[in-house]
């Protein structure tokens, strides 16, 4: 279908047992930037590489520009930065970049392409002596050396440290601002919040939420609710108030002199406290709080979670 840059239908791929990406249906479109979330072994990578056509689905179709995956890479339209695989070693940063440029149907300049991705200072540097920061930018500039209408990065700023993290987000932007599709997946929740315009949690294979970072927030409709317990109100049993109504994390910290402070992670903060009131307890100095992407993430996470180990337990 044309306006669609990459679509998934029903997308499986496992490796043995392992179901790393399970029934998988999810469309991308011009313009976009969109995060890829999800905890260690979700399916992210696994994800990314079947989009790229180097690995096959077992199930369903992935295709790029109404395509094949490969038709779409051998005609110059995507552009990838992946954690696995070497840069050539034996060669200058500027030699690798024109080689780059030379091999993309469309590549754009060697000297566009070293100044946008922000590596010209170490344009004569050997790539094996690059830290492992500057690694990733010259991996960068290799996914940005011609016109690709899709870049996908798989954990791009890892190894960057703070201002060479912001001076990358600013040429994403860039590409971005230039039409093209981004496609990355972090561990930085901040980087999602802030740069992208769609968010995807990806758990256990399985696509859990779809959409902007404020969606993502109150779909998880999760809160911080905060207080106090004293012991000179009443026994305090942890058993009880994981019992809570909507509650997904507890945290108890106690102290010498018998006061607790209970800090809960609640999809639904008001019956929450309701139900502390109704337990009979006295909660001291309550607070309830927004959860920022991270916390959400983590409460739709480990509600999935919680929901498959139930799930497994009867089977
Ligand atoms: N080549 C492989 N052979 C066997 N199992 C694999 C292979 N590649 C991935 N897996 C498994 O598939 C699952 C998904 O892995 P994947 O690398 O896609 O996750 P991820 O979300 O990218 O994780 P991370 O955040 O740790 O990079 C994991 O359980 C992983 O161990």
């Amino acid at each position: 279908m044309s306006g669609e840059v990459a679509a998934f239908r029903q997308v499986s791929k496992s490796y043995g047992k392992v179901k790393a990406v399970n029934g998988l249906d999810l469309t991308l479109y011009p313009g976009q930037t969109v995060a890829l979330l999800g905890p260690n072994g979700a399916g992210k990578s696994s994800s990314l590489d079947l989009l790229l056509g180097l690995r096959e689905p077992d199930q369903g179709t992935v295709t790029l520009f109404g395509g094949s995956p490969r038709a779409a890479i051998e005609a110059g339209r995507v552009g990838a930065m992946l954690q696995s695989g070497g840069l050539m070693s034996d060669v200058k940063v500027r030699e690798l970049v024109q080689l780059a440029c030379d091999v993309h149907p469309r590549g754009h300049k060697p000297a566009e392409v070293l100044r946008e991705a922000g590596i010209e200072e170490i344009a004569d540097r050997r790539v094996d002596k690059l830290s492992g920061g500057q690694e990733q930018r010259v991996r960068f500039a290799l996914a940005i050396a011609g016109a690709n209408d899709l870049i996908v990065l798989d954990e791009p700023t890892t190894g960057m440290d703070v201002s060479v993290r912001q001076q990358f987000w600013a040429a994403m932007r860039a590409q971005a601002d230039q039409g093209r599709t981004v496609l990355f997946a972090t561990h930085y929740l901040e980087e999602a919040d802030s740069i992208a315009d769609r968010v995807l949690v990806l758990h256990r294979g399985r696509l859990l939420a779809d959409g902007s970072s404020a969606d993502i927030k109150a779909r998880a409709g999760a809160r911080r609710v905060s207080f106090e317990l004293h012991a000179a109100d009443g026994f305090v049993d942890e058993t009880e108030l994981r019992a809570l109504p909507g509650l997904t994390s507890l945290d108890v910290s106690g102290s010498a002199d018998g006061v607790r402070t209970v800090r809960i992670r609640a999809m639904d903060a008001d019956a929450l406290v309701a139900g502390l009131y109704r337990s009979g307890w006295y909660p001291r100095g309550i607070e309830v709080t927004s959860l920022g992407l991270e916390q959400a993430f983590l409460t739709i996470t480990e509600a999935a979670e919680a929901t498959e180990s139930a799930l497994e337990n009867v089977r």
